[in-house]
């Protein structure tokens, strides 16, 4: 019995002190993220997931389906007391207690996506679905890497976030381009009506070590044809652009995103643009000036042009590349050459 200001005497409920849902505890060790990436055995996502684990307070799980992921890129980090890697793939539901969700997984190169069109899009659509759903439930803040493909085939030039795009909605790219639009879609609607924290990144091409050999996208490709002594296939015309962005660039503009106070969409890659043909030459010229470039069919809905407009990223993240495309080729060059078994003095 306790003892009232005007003297009456009250029962008073003796109480623990609330505690926090185990759910939501790490929230009050900011520091303390335990992060979840999908698709973290891919190239972007094992990138990704060497730079969280260099921070010691960070407990990273990977949760990815080796579609075109491999456990090799995260050799490095298997039986680390912090990381944790599960075979999962997104379509199916998922319960991780996690503060953090980068959510790349997807095939992102056109021949592997275009393979299996019906898994991209259930990828896409169930998969962000079911992440959403995760990061709902344990209150996680969430981060959809979706694509410079939503711009289509852009009739502006470079592309600003407002550009709502110029997308065949029925084409052989459809599964990618209208998946991550689909996606956009829904991280917006569970932000709107779930009050979600929600991150999105529209990533432009991106190259560097660990792509696979087999990839199929064109840097991966001239490197590999080049070290083979092989015609390097520049598709027709030759004159289409791309924008190629340095992995450990895009990696940091994925962290600056995340952990900033803005949920774009945020365009992340490089500005310096290259027509194929001003690529396959660049490439010749560092690797084997001996090899022809050999001009080849392309494949429906190939964007003519494309080039980000990252003054977004510069202003509210404060993030923008370093690495040029003469500087990141030859760390990649290094890369390819190790796994094809090719030293550097049998071409040059
Ligand atoms: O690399 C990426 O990050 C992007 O790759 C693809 O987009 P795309 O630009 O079509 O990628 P590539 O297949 O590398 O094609 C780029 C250009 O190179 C040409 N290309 C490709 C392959 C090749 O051997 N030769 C060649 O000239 C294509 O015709 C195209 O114009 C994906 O769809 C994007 O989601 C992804 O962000």
């Amino acid at each position: 019995m306790a003892e009232s200001a005007n003297g009456d005497h009250q029962h008073t409920i003796t109480r623990p002190p609330p505690t926090p849902s185990p759910l939501r505890f790490s929230k009050f060790f900011q520091a303390n993220l335990r992060i979840l990436v999908t698709g973290g055995a891919g190239f972007i996502g094992s990138h990704l997931v060497d730079k969280l684990m260099e921070n010691e307070k960070h407990e990273v799980i990977v949760v990815d389906n080796y579609f075109t992921g491999s456990k090799d890129n995260l050799k490095r980090w298997i039986g680390h007391p912090r990381f944790e890697l599960i075979r999962h793939d997104v379509t199916e539901p998922l319960l991780v207690e996690v503060d953090r969700i980068y959510h790349l997984a997807c095939p992102a190169s056109p021949i592997f996506y275009k393979y299996n069109p019906v898994k991209t899009i259930k990828t896409n659509v169930i998969g962000t679905l079911n992440m959403l759903g995760l990061a709902k439930r344990v209150g996680a803040r969430i981060l959809l890497t979706s694509t410079s493909e939503v711009y289509g085939d852009p009739l502006e030039h470079p592309q600003k976030e407002e550009y709502w795009g110029n997308v065949n909605p029925i084409g052989v790219r459809s599964c990618y381009d209208e998946g991550k639009r689909v996606a956009e879609t829904l991280m917006f609607d569970y932000h709107r009506q779930h009050g979600i924290e929600i991150r999105i990144a529209r990533i432009f091409n991106t190259y560097g070590p660990r792509m696979n050999i087999d990839d199929g996208r064109v840097v991966s490709n001239f490197i590999a044809q080049a070290l083979r002594g092989e015609h390097l296939t520049v598709q027709a015309p030759g004159t289409q652009t791309r924008s190629f962005c340095y992995v450990s660039d895009m990696v940091d503009g994925l962290i600056h995103l995340m952990e900033g106070d803005h949920t774009g969409p945020i365009n992340i890659g490089n500005p310096g643009e290259f027509t194929m043909m001003e690529l396959a030459e660049t490439v010749k010229e560092l690797i084997d000036p001996t090899v022809e470039v050999m001009i080849v069919e392309n494949t429906p809905d190939d964007p003519r042009q494309r080039k980000p407009d990252i003054t977004k990223a510069k202003e509210l993240l404060g993030w923008e590349p370093k690495v040029t495309l003469r500087e990141g080729l030859p760390l990649m060059e290094e890369d390819f050459r190790q796994r094809l078994g090719v030293p550097k003095s049998q071409n040059n």
